[in-house]
């Protein structure tokens, strides 16, 4: 991996890296080093969770000094917000604005060209959010809450842990959609996947009362937008899409978008039911559904009595 000192900060390479928090070194990463850096984090993570559920209390503070030295959560963050730029494949906001554009109309509340509305109708809960300037932040179609467990962005991220996040008391702190972008695979194990899709339940609301005759809005919301490198779902050995709807329909979730690139699939997924933790009739545990030698192990597990 090559981390290059940055000499000067002018120019279109530093203003990739450009932050209301100050980055502790000015550096740059070339798209190699930060495909690896991003591949190095998710193993020591990994790891460090797999010693740490050991209770090999040596190793996991080995690997969390190990994590630290490549640069800790900051660095990744680097790293992960040069994949969001357009020179490397870009944005993944970008893809639901662009299948909710298509289907809100302008009397739902968007009209190209109009002045933003002084308050949206809609609301987004965005996880894991390193921008506040990407697609669905600066489309006037959301109030949008963004919190991190890093935030880069004092003003506009809230630095949280969306696990530990209090839950909702009234609609006016649930959302009409959440945003799980790259974040999922950023978890080191399987049951905290599915802990983490369980937990978007009880912070969907029901529509507003101006939205709730609205077509467009009764077929979008309240949803979850979900995105994971494509290899999740296509190369995995113990999960595919079906595996995937099969989990999500178990939380109440139906799949009504879905677009699959060479790196990432985007779904969009209705909750059709009450906003509460459903009690699960079966657990989806970890099982092959793909053998093959080459595949990967990522998959989701959903257990009862985790929560
Ligand atoms: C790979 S980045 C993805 C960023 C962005 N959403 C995207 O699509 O490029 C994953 C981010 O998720 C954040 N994250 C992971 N678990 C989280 C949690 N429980 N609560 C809040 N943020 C979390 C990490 O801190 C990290 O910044």
């Amino acid at each position: 991996m090559t981390v290059r000192k940055k000499k000067k900060h002018s120019g279109p390479k530093s203003a990739l890296l450009s932050h209301h928090k100050p980055s502790p070194k000015l550096i740059t990463l070339s798209a190699k080093a930060s495909r690896t850096l991003i591949r190095s984090h998710h193993q020591l993570r990994k790891r460090h969770a797999q010693a740490t559920a050991d209770g090999d209390t040596v190793a996991a503070d080995a690997l969390l000094a190990q994590i630290e030295a490549q640069g800790g959560l900051r660095l990744y963050q680097l790293a992960s917000i040069k994949g969001q730029s357009n020179e490397r494949g870009g944005d993944s906001s970008k893809v639901l604005m662009e299948w909710l554009q298509e289907v809100l109309t302008p009397s739902d509340g968007i009209k190209p060209g109009r002045q933003p509305l002084e308050r949206p109708l809609l609301r987004m809960l965005e996880v894991g959010a390193l921008s506040a300037t990407n697609a669905c932040s600066c489309s006037r179609l959301f109030d949008v809450t963004r919190i991190d467990l890093n935030s880069q962005d004092d003003q506009r991220i809230l630095q949280q842990d969306f696990m530990q996040r209090t839950l909702p008391c009234s609609d006016d702190e649930r959302f009409d959609v959440i945003s799980l972008s790259l974040v999922l695979n950023f978890l080191p194990d399987n049951a905290s996947r599915g802990d983490m899709l369980r937990r978007t339940l009880p912070f969907l609301r029901l529509p507003p009362e101006s939205l709730r005759t609205t077509r467009s809005y009764a077929e979008n919301f309240p949803s979850l937008f979900l995105v994971l490198p494509a290899p999740c779902i296509t190369n995995s050995r113990y999960l595919d899409e079906n595996r995937l709807k099969a989990i999500m329909g178990s939380l109440g979730y139906s799949m009504i978008r879905r677009k699959i690139s060479s790196k990432l699939v985007y779904y969009l997924w209705i909750h059709n039911g009450p906003r509460k933790q459903p009690s699960l009739k079966h657990s989806y545990k970890k099982v092959e559904v793909n053998p093959g030698k080459k595949r990967n192990n990522f998959t989701i597990t959903l257990e009862e009595d985790r929560t």
